[in-house]
């Protein structure tokens, strides 16, 4: 079955995707799926601020940003990462285009609740689903840098599990497939690290209370479990590393970890 789905390219992953992600993403929509692409970029944000002499320093997973971070913020992620993966995707053969939060108020944002421990970060209060689907029906996969806007035009730093959350939550979306440098939600079982193929609501909770889920992993199974209590049906955290990684996610099933209610 055809599907529209979301996918959360983490920074973690980006540069080390090999061509043939690309590819396979370029198969799925020959296919008649609809990929929407949703990125991140801590990294290459942090390595900009260090050049710059900005300091940064995060505050429960998020950035504190300051207005001269936000100009980093929005450089590396609307600029260069953006424009990264336009055009690794148009090197596959597919199309597609990319904008940030910003445009058009694509991702319609207010302050977070903690904004006066971190500064500029946002969270998404409405997604204009009708820009995403525009791009969709001219043929081309949207790719969005993770930038919010509010009414006054204030620009809000999201972190980008988040982001593509509400993405997927406002499409209606069947899945949100969470690309990152681990194979799942790991846990130690008899001394051994493993994947778990699926965890639950519950789970999840008391895995991030013992702190067996941590740093960057907790906005993912977040965002994930804010989905699944909406209409998105699957949420899927994976690895860029394992080949054919994105049609087993779409197709076949049986691929990182799943979160379940
Ligand atoms: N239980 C867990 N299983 C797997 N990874 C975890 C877990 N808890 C924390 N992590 C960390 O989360 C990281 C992925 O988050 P992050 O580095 O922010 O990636 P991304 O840039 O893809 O968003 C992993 O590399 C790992 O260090
Ligand atoms: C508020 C906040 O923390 N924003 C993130 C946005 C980028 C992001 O989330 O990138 P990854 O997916 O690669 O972690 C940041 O400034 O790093």
């Amino acid at each position: 079955m055809q599907q529209r789905f979301v996918m959360k390219c983490g920074g973690s992953t980006l540069a080390a995707l090999p061509e043939r992600f690309f590819v396979e993403l370029r198969e799925l929509q020959t296919n008649g799926h609809y990929p929407v692409i949703v990125h991140g970029g801590g990294p290459a944000i942090s390595e900009l601020l260090d050049v710059l002499g900005i300091e940064s320093e995060f505050v429960n997973g998020l950035r504190k940003t300051s207005e001269s971070v936000l100009d980093v913020v929005e450089m590396v992620l609307s600029g260069k990462i953006n424009k990264e993966i336009v055009r690794k995707i148009e090197q596959s053969g597919a199309h597609a285009l990319g904008i940030s939060g910003i445009d058009g108020q694509l991702l319609l944002s207010q302050p977070v609740a903690n904004a006066d421990q971190v500064g500029f970060v946002g969270e998404v209060v409405a997604v204009k689903a009708k820009i995403i689907e525009g791009i969709i029906n001219m043929g081309y996969m949207p790719v969005i840098a993770p930038l919010g806007i509010d009414e006054a035009g204030q620009r809000y730093n999201i972190n980008a599990d988040t982001a593509a959350g509400a993405v997927a939550s406002f499409l209606d979306v069947e899945q949100m497939i969470v690309v990152t440098d681990v194979p799942g939600v790991m846990k130690q079982v008899d001394g051994e690290m493993v994947t778990l193929p699926q965890v639950t609501v519950a789970e999840i909770e008391a895995m991030i209370a013992s702190g067996e889920i941590y740093g960057g992993m907790i906005p993912k199974v977040r965002a994930a479990i804010a989905c699944i209590q909406g209409k998105v049906q699957k949420v899927v955290i994976v690895s860029g590393k394992e080949e054919g990684v994105l049609t087993k996610a779409v197709v076949a099933g049986g691929v990182g970890t799943t979160i379940v209610r």
